[in-house]
């Protein structure tokens, strides 16, 4: 079967007058249909900048980068795509901030209106459909952006460190409701993140990347039940995938470590 995502040998280099940055060589990893997968790793293995090319805000220099196997010419609406930074329009209300984006993509004021509010109810924010970005907390301003990417209907969405700027427990929140979402309206999900709790608790699978210049080093599948639920964090299966995880990218901290003893 044809997958959703389909990366093959996939390199990039930044050319710069400093010299040049290998960020990525070699990159392999298929997404099923439906599947969520997180991406771990270092800092600055490489995580970000697989996503934006997913995205088609970059562009790759080797290998193969296919979605339902036609190649990806730039930013398309088949990817809904989440940042850590809340990319809101601060003049519009959040009702106006996805209304936009479904304009945008041509449709009727009416349709889009309707369509705003069925996904602004999907994220529990009826009662902020009229309230303006600088009315609304971190978390709420991160479930207006999730509607937003939502509401065109993305074959796949990607999310670069979603609910990396929230407190602790706004987090945890988030992490529920996502979950929520995808259990029922199944979709592709390509999702970044510092936090191997996170991922474990979110993903079918998760993909841990080596040290720049980055690649898929190990894929940890993660075959707790769904739906997942906070209950879940505190067993010992858990536990023992976070620790494989982390056993995973602890190696790699060790070597960067390591090379910077040999460097002196
Ligand atoms: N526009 C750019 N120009 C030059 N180098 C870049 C650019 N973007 C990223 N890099 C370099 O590419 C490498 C990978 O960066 P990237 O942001 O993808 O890593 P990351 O794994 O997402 O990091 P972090 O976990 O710290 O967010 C880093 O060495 C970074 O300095």
């Amino acid at each position: 079967m044809t997958p959703k995502l389909h990366i093959a040998g996939l390199g990039k280099t930044f050319r710069g007058d400093r010299g040049d940055v290998v960020a990525l060589d070699g990159v392999t990893l298929d997404l099923a249909e439906n599947e969520f997968v997180s991406l771990v790793g270092t800092s600055g293995c490489g995580k970000s900048t697989l996503l934006s090319i997913v995205a088609g805000l970059e562009e790759h220099d080797q290998g193969e980068l296919l979605v339902d196997g036609q190649p990806i010419e730039g930013p398309g609406r088949d990817r809904g795509v989440v940042f850590q930074s809340y990319t809101l329009l601060p003049w519009l209300t959040a009702q106006g901030n996805v209304e936009f984006a479904l304009k945008a993509a041509g449709r009727s004021a009416a349709e889009a209106r309707a369509v705003a509010a069925d996904h602004l109810a999907l994220v529990g924010l009826t009662g902020f459909a009229d309230a303006y970005p600088s009315e609304l907390s971190g978390g709420m301003k991160q479930r207006v952006a999730i509607a937003r990417a939502l509401s065109y209907r993305p074959k796949m969405l990607l999310m670069d460190e979603p609910f990396g700027a929230l407190d602790a427990l706004t987090r945890h929140h988030m992490q529920e409701l996502l979950a929520r979402i995808w259990e029922r309206h199944r979709l592709t999900v390509l999702f970044v993140t510092h936090d191997v709790e996170e991922a474990v608790y979110m993903s079918d699978r998760v993909a841990v990347m080596s040290n720049r210049p980055g690649r898929i080093k190990t894929i940890v599948p993660i075959d707790l039940p769904r739906p997942r639920t906070y209950a879940m964090v505190a067993t010992a299966a858990f536990a023992d995938l976070q620790h494989r995880v982390l056993d995973e990218i602890r190696a790699e901290s060790i070597a960067i470590a390591a090379l910077g003893d040999a460097l002196g």
